[in-house]
């Protein structure tokens, strides 16, 4: 649904609103509770809803933050949200009072789209802790350690696609970013222009790109328009959510159909869904459906959430690299003289490369690719300093404001990654893990994600040069939950003149024999 049919639909409907409004009011002033968080001026009973930058809310809530605190409530529609502006703030409440903070919001349009079953946004219950069960035994620390080779292979593939069509580079992120997910997740080795993901990557991206926090609000504070047909006025999107419920739901059966094959067959990859059917000794699906339509969603989540956020994050280094030569000279030099040129970076040299994670983190700060991470919700009333937190609020940690957090990050809008090392030129202890959200409902896939960034990036900087060319400097930013860079003209010019694909080859060869 677009912004002005939004804003449309918002001036027609208000008066239906004014009711519900009032008597919700009401309701607020007649208790004892105490107040509610600072809050911006409302339009009466439509509350914030014109107040926030629609394409970047994280920027109004920062801004707002000065005035109000770090700690303020907003309403939309009637959905009440709490916005924290500081780490300090979402680790109080996210992490140290977990229990009451780890529920999702309701988004009325999420059936409609056919997501109801993904894990991100599974209630706080019992379908989460199994999903989480399910992710922990798969992609805890050492867990994820087991899928460096798979990463390193997919990231020197990724190389030598730059290498020979070097304009087609988002494409090669996005082959890079879906073939470790379904390397990890089904044990399935994708091939560029393999079409067997596509469908859970077009419904994850009309879900993304459609069904806005607007939207879903629109529809939980008017339900009867989920009913109308879609060539009703503005109800265009229904044709999307048409269109995403059917390859959802194809997405979330047909990649565990062809791993549960291969595992009966013996001959599975290693992978979260045979170490699953494997750890829970399934030998068939009828066993325990529960428990294999959990593990079904928890895979057919990871593609959603995982290709997306590593995508992106690529997306942003490639953006800063060709703004900052310097930082790639100084990066290079220090790959140069670990790894030489006679081969490719490793996972193995990554302890003896202290600026490139510099430049890992950096990227990751300087621009989160998921600004409010992704709404959690309360599941009990709560009161934090004096101030209440009803039940069913949405809570969203504000990224945004965190990453420019002039205190914890001077100049915080500069590139600067030796923000993140010590004199002596060791890393700081900051290792920016609030990117990957708070408390029960932190990112179960980090370790996995940093892994990927930090062998996609390296391997780019070893064996190529990355500069600005004509149109470099006009780059539109995504919209929405997810924000990045839309791809941009820029230049990869091999470090060594010479290198072709035989080349690559050998390198590669030589690399595969140190690690
Ligand atoms: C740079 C890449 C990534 C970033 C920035 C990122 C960020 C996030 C954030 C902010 C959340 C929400 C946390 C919260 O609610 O507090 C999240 C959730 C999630 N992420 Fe990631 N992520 C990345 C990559 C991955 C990867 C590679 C995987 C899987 C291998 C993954 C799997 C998930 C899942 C399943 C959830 C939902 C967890 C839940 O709701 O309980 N993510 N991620």
């Amino acid at each position: 649904m677009s912004s002005s049919a939004i804003t449309a639909l918002v001036g027609v409907l208000a008066g239906l609103l004014v009711i519900e409004g009032t008597r919700k009011l009401r309701q607020k002033l007649n208790s004892n509770r105490p107040p509610l968080p600072p809050s911006p001026t409302a339009v009466p009973f439509l509350g914030h809803v014109l107040g926030v930058n629609r394409d970047a809310p994280y920027i109004t809530y920062a801004e707002w933050a000065k005035t109000y605190g770090d700690i303020m409530y907003t309403h939309l529609l009637g959905q009440e949200m709490i916005v924290l502006n500081s780490e300090e703030l979402a680790i109080e409440l996210l992490e140290k009072r977990s229990h009451k903070y780890s529920d999702r919001p309701a988004f009325s349009t999420t059936e409609m789209f056919g997501w109801e079953w993904g894990a991100t946004l599974t209630p706080y219950g019992p379908r989460f802790r199994l999903h989480r069960r399910i992710y922990h035994q798969v992609f805890h620390a050492n867990a994820a350690l087991s899928y460096r080779p798979q990463q390193l292979q997919k990231a020197y593939e990724m190389l030598g696609h730059i290498l020979t069509d070097p304009a087609e580079y988002a494409e090669h992120f996005d082959t890079f970013s879906a073939s470790v997910v379904m390397a990890v997740t089904y044990g399935y080795d994708l091939a560029p222009g393999d079409t067997f993901v596509n469908k859970i990557k077009r419904a994850a991206d009309i879900f993304l790109s459609v069904a806005t926090p607007e939207a879903a609000a629109v529809c939980t504070a008017f339900p009867f328009l989920k009913k109308l047909p879609p060539w009703f006025p503005f109800m265009g999107f229904k044709y999307e959510a048409a269109e995403s419920a059917r390859l959802a739901s194809e997405g979330l059966h047909q990649p565990y159909e062809w791993t549960r094959r291969k595992f009966d067959e013996g001959t599975a990859a290693p992978s979260m869904v045979s170490d699953a059917l494997t750890r829970y000794q399934i030998d068939e699906d009828s066993k325990d459906p529960v428990l294999v339509q959990g593990i079904k969603e928890a895979a057919a989540t990871v593609y959603a959430a995982a290709v997306e956020t590593t995508n992106s994050t690529l997306l942003v280094f490639l953006y800063l690299m060709q703004r900052h030569p310097e930082v790639q000279v100084r990066a290079q030099a220090e790959i140069d003289k670990v790894v030489g040129t006679q081969r490719l970076p490793t996972f193995d040299d990554k302890p003896a490369l202290p600026y490139v994670e510099a430049v890992l983190r950096e990227t990751m700060r300087w621009h989160p690719v998921t600004p409010v991470g992704v709404p959690h919700a309360t599941s009990e009333d709560d009161v934090y300093e004096g101030y209440y937190i009803p039940k069913g609020a949405t809570v969203m940690a504000n990224s945004w404001a965190i990453a420019h957090n002039e205190e914890k990050y001077p100049d915080s809008f500069s590139f600067i990654p030796e923000r993140f090392l010590n004199s002596d030129g060791t890393l700081t202890d900051d290792t920016v893990s609030w990117v990957f959200g708070f408390g029960r409902r932190m990112c179960p896939g980090r370790h996995v994600a940093t892994a990927s960034v930090w062998v996609a990036m390296v391997c780019i900087l070893a064996l190529f040069k990355i500069e600005k060319t004509e149109g470099s400097d006009n780059v539109k930013w995504t919209k929405g939950l997810s924000s990045h860079p839309l791809p941009f003209p820029c230049k990869f010019i091999p470090r060594d003149a010479d290198i072709d694909a035989q080349q690559l080859a050998s390198l590669i060869s030589a690399s595969q024999h140190e690690s």
